[in-house]
């Protein structure tokens, strides 16, 4: 059988528009469903390979953007909302009803993504967001029960569709990661 990643990329990643400007995401419930603005175009969109993203049913990664949080409100039936684990640095806010993760915030003000809220613009019905450009956490499809030894076909599928294949995120998002933690430690390098 043909590997399959993700229903939004599967067919080919779409660019996204220059000129977009955000739209609104709805949850999967048919009653009283979860509505939430993200009110500007979304950066760093990714396929998530971890087993704690939300993913469509059958997918084997999830579909994952960010965009600053001022820019994210909750505009019908946020009462359905609870945080999935509120240990884990990025809280994920998911409708009690159908599952699906709406927002994922991160509250530690020392880390590094502070300020970035984690979304999957696919729960949207608007077309113009930022396309993936690359495959996070790829290893970790094995975690939640992928064949270990179908990862060459899946980083080879991955590779053809445009989105380079990492075991934990692109080197960009590492290194600011790591200026990050060496500001704060005081190790950062200053020419
Ligand atoms: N191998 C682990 C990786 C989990 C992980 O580190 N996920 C990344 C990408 S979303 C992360 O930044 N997690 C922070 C969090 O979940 O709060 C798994 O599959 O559960
Ligand atoms: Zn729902
Ligand atoms: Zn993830």
């Amino acid at each position: 059988m043909a590997v399959t990643i993700h229903p939004s990329v599967d067919g080919g990643v779409h660019a996204g528009k220059d000129d977009f400007a955000g739209g609104t995401l709805t949850c999967k419930c048919s009653d009283r469903p979860v509505k939430v603005r993200v009110g500007a175009q979304t950066a760093h969109n990714h396929v998530c390979g971890c087993s704690k993203c939300w993913k469509p049913d059958g997918a084997t990664f999830a579909m994952i953007a960010v965009v600053s949080r001022d820019k994210v409100e909750v505009l019908e039936n946020g009462d359905k909302l609870k945080v999935v684990d509120a240990n884990a640095a990025i809280q994920r806010h998911a409708c009690t009803g159908c599952g699906v993760h709406m927002y994922g915030r991160i509250e530690d003000t020392g880390h590094p993504f502070h300020g970035l809220d984690f979304v999957h613009t696919e729960l949207s019905s608007e077309h113009g967001w930022s396309a993936p450009g690359f495959a996070a956490f790829v290893s970790s499809i094995i975690e939640s029960g992928y064949d270990p030894s179908k990862m060459d076909a899946v980083r080879g599928r991955l590779q053809e569709l445009g989105l380079p294949p990492y075991d934990c995120l692109s080197p960009p998002l590492m290194d600011v990661i790591a200026t990050h933690v060496a500001k704060t430690k005081g190790t950062l390098y200053a020419g």
